[in-house]
C-alpha cells in the first residue's frame, strides 16, 4: 500500500474579473503521484507544471482562494482536512521551495525550534545537533535568515522540516543556491533516510539530480502527470521510457547530446484541445486531438498517451 497516493488532482483558483463576478481558471488538469515507504519518487517538469500546487495539495497548505478535486490517501485512509492538520509538521513535512518561508525578523535557531516536537526533550540541543549534520556553526543559530547565504538557508529550511522526523518528507527544488559539495551531501542526505524507511517526494527541474536518487520518476507536463516510470528506465536513447515528453527530457540532457524539443508548455489559459504535448509530438495523429488521454498502467509504470506500447 502506498504511504501516500495522489488521485487526479486538479486545481482551479477563483478569481474577481468584474466587480463582485467570481470565476475559477482551472490551473492543474490531472496529477497522479504515489509513494511507498522507504521509496524516493521525483517529480520532474517545467515551470508551471504544478510540482508545487501538488505539494501544497499534500500538506493541506493551499492558498483559500482555490478548490481541490481529485483523491488524496494517506496510508490508504482518505487525507481530509482535520487528519491533515494533526500530521502536517509531524508525519508530514515540508521543505519549501523558496526560503523566505523563514521568518525574516526570527533568529534562525529559534525558528527551526518551533518545528521540534516536545516528545524530543531539549529542543536547543536537537536544534544543535540538526545544524551540525549540515555544517551550520552553532553562530548560525543567533543569526537572522538575511545574514545567511542562500545554501546555509536551505540547510537550515531542510533541518526545520527533518526535525519531527517525518514519515514522508515533501522537498519541492531542495538544492538551488547549494554548492556541487552541497547537493551531493543533501541528495545523499535524502537517501539515506529513505534507506532508514522514510518515503521522500523530490521535486526538481533538475532530471540529473532525481535519476541520482530516486527510485522512481513521476514527469508533469502543463499540470498533467504524462508519466511515472522507474529510474532504471532512462537509459539508451530511452527506448524504455513511454511518453515522448520524457523521452525528449532525457535526450536534452547533456550526456545524451543536447537534443532540444522545439515548442514550449502551454500556459494553463492556452491548453490545446485533446492531448496537451499534441503540439510539440512526432507521434501526433487526429486521434489525439480529441480528448486528453487517461493515464494507464503501462510496463511497470503508466503513461497518459494513446500511442504508447
Ligand atoms: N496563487 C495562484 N493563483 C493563480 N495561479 C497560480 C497560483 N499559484 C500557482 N498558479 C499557477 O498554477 C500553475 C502551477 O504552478 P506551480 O507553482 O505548481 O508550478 P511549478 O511546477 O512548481 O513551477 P516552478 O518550477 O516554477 O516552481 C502555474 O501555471 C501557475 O501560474
Ligand atoms: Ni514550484
Amino acid at each position: 500500500m502506498p504511504v501516500l497516493q495522489a488521485k487526479d488532482i486538479s486545481i482551479s483558483f477563483c478569481q474577481y474579473t468584474k466587480g463582485l463576478e467570481q470565476s475559477y481558471q482551472k490551473v492543474i488538469t490531472s496529477l497522479h503521484l504515489d509513494v511507498h515507504a522507504g521509496e524516493v519518487v521525483a517529480i520532474v517538469g517545467s515551470s508551471g507544471s504544478g510540482k508545487s500546487l501538488l505539494a501544497h495539495s499534500i500538506l493541506g497548505i493551499l492558498p483559500d482562494n482555490c478548490q481541490l478535486s481529485g483523491e488524496l490517501y494517506y496510508k490508504g485512509a482518505p487525507l481530509s482536512e482535520v487528519e491533515l492538520s494533526k500530521l502536517r509538521g509531524k508525519e508530514i513535512s515540508l521543505v519549501p521551495q523558496s526560503i523566505n518561508y523563514l521568518d525574516p525578523l526570527m533568529k534562525v535557531g529559534k525558528q527551526v525550534e518551533t518545528s521540534v516536537p516536545k516528545e524530543k526533550g531539549n529542543k536547543k540541543s536537537v536544534v544543535r545537533q540538526l545544524f551540525s549534520k549540515f555544517g551550520l556553526a552553532p553562530k548560525v543559530e543567533e543569526m537572522y535568515p538575511f545574514q545567511l547565504s542562500g545554501g546555509m538557508a536551505r540547510r537550515a529550511i531542510v533541518s526545520a522540516a527533518i526535525a519531527g522526523n517525518p514519515k514522508l518528507l515533501v522537498a519541492d527544488e531542495p538544492t538551488p543556491g547549494l554548492d556541487e559539495e552541497g547537493v551531493k551531501e543533501a541528495l545523499s542526505f535524502f537517501k539515506k533516510l529513505s534507506n532508514q524507511g522514510h518515503s521522500i517526494i523530490m521535486i526538481t527541474h533538475d532530471l540529473e539530480a532525481a535519476l541520482q536518487i530516486a527510485d522512481r520518476i513521476v514527469v508533469f507536463y502543463a499540470g498533467t502527470t504524462v508519466e511515472m516510470a522507474p529510474v532504471r528506465d532512462f537509459a539508451g536513447a530511452g527506448e524504455n521510457l513511454r511518453h515522448p515528453y520524457s523521452k525528449a527530457l532525457w535526450n536534452a540532457l547533456p550526456q545524451n547530446g543536447f537534443q532540444p524539443l522545439a515548442g514550449s508548455q502551454p500556459l494553463h489559459d492556452q491548453l490545446p484541445k485533446g492531448c496537451f504535448f499534441g503540439p510539440r509530438c512526432s507521434l501526433k495523429t487526429e486521434m489525439c486531438e480529441q480528448h486528453l488521454p487517461e493515464l494507464r498502467g503501462l510496463r511497470d509504470g503508466s503513461v497518459r498517451c494513446i500511442h504508447a506500447t
